[in-house]
């Protein structure tokens, strides 16, 4: 179990960790989701002693870091997929890992086979590929058997296939009882791994909740209903009990209906439909809506080349990303 108590981190005035209480349980997944830069790294950093925090506690199994006597036994990290010398094999990083912590030497070829990386053992990691040293670094990670595991980003330069690997990994590691915790900034990946949600923005919490939870609260579904004859489509549904809420370029959305019985009753009106579909708002969405206002780089919309001379840049610095550099001076 990891417990943060108003875990702060300041670097000069940006407030990178801000009064952060949560906690990690095990037996599940549980996903480390924000934006880029909302301080996911920072707070992991300090969760393992790499960093000072200005303020609040972590406890890994109810003991600082510091007092662990055999970390890598309790807590298996990946933090950055390069950190390690590239001279040496896999086979030597890993075992200089399991030399320095007490570690059977056995154990490399085992985590090894784990992670696939057994027919490249001997190779020096610096021509390793980024999937092959996440992969590297996931070893480095279970080497020590630990009960808890913490993987930054994990999924980072992973082809579909070790996507989908490291997942199970994720999943199975959970089922025997350790305590998982993953960090990402895609909503659409942690809803496939993650048993649990903590969302973070600009430092803040601003969300600890189950991802069922989640997904109940957020996924909203409904149907999308157009028709020449919006008015008296209006009419015919609500005059049937129906709530219609409007929707979209002047569509109809009709929330918690089946869309068949919404067609059967246009039909039986002779209301022509020109759409009825059934939509879904996406976690991602209900994940950008939650962290808007705390995302630290924003991409501007307004990024349309010029469709006539007229509208062609007059002059240096107009047009094509101006409005990128206005925001940002
Ligand atoms: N060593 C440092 N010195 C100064 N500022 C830092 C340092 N490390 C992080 N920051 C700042 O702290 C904030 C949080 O950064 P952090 O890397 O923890 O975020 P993150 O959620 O992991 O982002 P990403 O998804 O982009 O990796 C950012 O504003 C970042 O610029």
């Amino acid at each position: 179990m990891i417990e943060l108590e108003g875990l702060t981190k300041h670097y000069g005035d940006v407030r990178a960790v801000d009064h952060l209480t949560f906690t990690v349980r095990p037996g599940i997944v549980t996903g480390f989701l924000g934006p880029n830069g909302a301080g996911k790294s920072t707070t992991m950093r300090m969760m393992l002693d790499l960093d000072n925090p200005s303020g609040g506690t972590v406890r890994i199994d109810g003991r600082h870091y510091r007092e662990l006597r055999d970390p890598l036994r309790v807590v298996g990290a990946l933090l950055d997929a390069k950190a390690m010398h590239g001279g040496r094999s896999a086979y030597n990083h890993l075992l200089c890992l399991a030399q320095s912590n007490g570690i059977p030497r056995a154990r490399v070829r085992e985590v090894l086979d784990t992670v696939g990386l057994t027919s490249v053992a001997g190779k020096r990691t610096k021509g390793f590929s980024l999937g092959m040293g996440q992969r590297l670094g996931i070893a480095g990670a279970l080497l020590g058997d630990p009960r808890i595991l913490m993987f930054d980003e994990p999924v980072n330069g992973l082809d579909p296939e070790g996507i989908h690997w490291i997942r199970n990994l994720m999943k199975s590691l959970a089922t025997q009882g350790r305590t998982v915790f993953v960090s990402s900034h895609l909503m659409s990946e942690m809803a496939l791994t993650a048993d649990h949600l903590v969302v973070i923005g600009q430092g803040k919490l601003l969300a600890d909740t189950s991802m069922a939870g989640f997904i109940k609260e957020n996924s909203r579904s409904y149907v999308r209903m157009r028709s020449p004859e919006q008015e008296r489509l209006r009419e015919v549904l609500r005059g049937a009990g129906i709530d219609v809420t409007p929707g979209e370029e002047g569509a109809l959305e009709v929330e918690g209906e089946d869309a068949a019985h919404l067609g059967e009753l246009a039909a039986r009106h002779r209301i022509t439909l020109h759409e009825l579909s059934p939509q879904s708002a996406s976690l991602e969405e209900a994940f950008m809506r939650l962290t808007a206002g705390s995302v630290e780089y924003h991409a501007h919309e307004n990024h349309r080349p010029p469709e006539s001379p007229a509208e062609s840049p007059s002059e240096p610095g107009a047009g094509w990303g101006t409005d990128w550099r206005k925001k940002g001076s």
